[in-house]
């Protein structure tokens, strides 16, 4: 990552240094990137989300971050193509909003990651939710605002519903006095100590992909034609999911995709052939037969972009056919993502099974 003060009052751009990238040395211009502002109050958690997804810090660790002094700015990419920045800067004090002193960070912002401590005092918080709400959709009316109401790790499953019901309602009810009722927004139970933080910023990415409603269908298709539980396109690096099939997520679903991930690269940095490669090439494959009746497979789409796919035993699918299939899901979302063209759906050339 890379940390970057204020010149002038002007936000420089960088290269990322997430380590993610890049032998894709392709032109890119990083004002098309979407731009994401992380916000709220200070030691909510933003510094935190970020060392986690991206940096791989464990948990634990973040205990020692210091309090963010000057705004960080990130230029940042999942499975080599889809580029985004996400800008850090101090959190807010208080409730109050300086738009003066704001504005030099969230301007151009396509999307806002707004942080909330669950171990706060929310309603205050609200405040500070609902002004910065305000001043950024009076800029932009498809701005898409993210809440996160963080470090629910420790708290009972009926309390974090509970404390979710009463924000969301509470925030409808303020959006709509202020004709706000149409502003694009999306709350997410978050803790860096479990998935659900890789599985929310994973939201947050998709809702800016262009691509993401065709790499949804291609998704789709596969998963009915090879009879798959549940297909993931997804970073190994950091866990973020670009898209999956139609079927809603389920969390206990989406760590095993985890866990798989864990497993292989694990493997591949004790047993690989030179640690300096990246874990995935043209031939990575994966198969691991759990005891509750389900197979986890794992294919490389590119160095760092896996699909994992869920299938139940019983379906009894040949491999040849998974594997024929996943290839050419493979080579159309290259084709998707390189050449940014409209794909179509006969370019897949699937076989169904009979
Ligand atoms: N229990 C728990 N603690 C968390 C979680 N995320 C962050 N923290 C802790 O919250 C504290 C503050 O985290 P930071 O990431 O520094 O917060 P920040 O919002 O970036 O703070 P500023 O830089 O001051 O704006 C640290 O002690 C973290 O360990 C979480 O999911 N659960």
């Amino acid at each position: 990552m890379t940390y970057l003060p204020f010149e002038n009052g002007h936000l420089n751009h960088f290269t990322n240094g997430n380590g993610n990238h890049s032998n894709h040395k392709q032109v890119d211009d990083l004002n098309d990137r979407p731009k994401v502002l992380i916000w709220g109050l200070r030691k909510s958690g933003k510094t935190s989300i970020l060392k986690v997804i991206f940096e791989k810090m464990p948990p634990g660790k973040t205990f020692q971050l210091p309090e963010t002094q000057v705004v960080q700015i990130h230029d940042l990419s999942c499975g080599h193509h889809v580029r985004f920045q996400v800008r850090d800067p101090p959190g807010a004090n208080h409730t109050t909003l300086y738009p003066i002193e704001f504005d030099k960070y969230s301007s151009e912002c396509n999307a806002l990651i707004f942080v909330i401590d669950a171990h706060d005092e929310y309603i205050e918080v609200l405040e500070l939710l609902i002004n910065t709400m305000r001043h950024m959709y009076d800029r932009n009316r498809q701005i898409r605002f993210e809440v996160f109401l963080h470090k629910v790790d420790g708290l009972q499953e009926n309390v974090k519903m509970d404390i979710r019901r009463d924000l969301q309602q509470r925030l409808t009810d303020i959006l709509i006095e202020y004709s706000m009722e149409n502003a694009l927004i999306n709350f997410y139970l978050t803790s860096i100590y479990d998935h659900s933080i890789h599985e929310a910023f994973s939201k947050v990415i998709q809702n800016q992909m262009r691509q993401l409603r065709a790499l949804e269908n291609m998704l789709q298709m596969i998963c009915t034609s090879t009879q798959l539980d549940k297909i993931f396109l997804c970073d190994v690096n950091n866990k973020i999911v670009l898209a999956t099939d139609n079927k809603p997520v389920e969390p206990q679903i989406y760590e095993l995709c985890c866990d798989l991930i864990d497993v292989y690269v694990d493997i591949a940095n004790i047993y690989g052939s030179n640690n300096n490669n990246p874990v995935l090439d043209s031939m990575s494959f994966c198969t691991i037969e759990l005891s509750i009746g389900v197979v986890l497979y794992l294919k490389d789409i590119n160095e760092v972009l896996a699909l994992i796919c869920l299938v139940r035993k019983e379906s009894a699918i040949k491999e040849g056919l998974i594997e024929h299939n996943l290839q050419c899901l493979k080579n159309t979302v290259e084709k998707l993502f390189v050449h940014d063209r409209l794909v179509q759906m006969d370019d897949l050339n699937i076989h169904n099974v009979e």
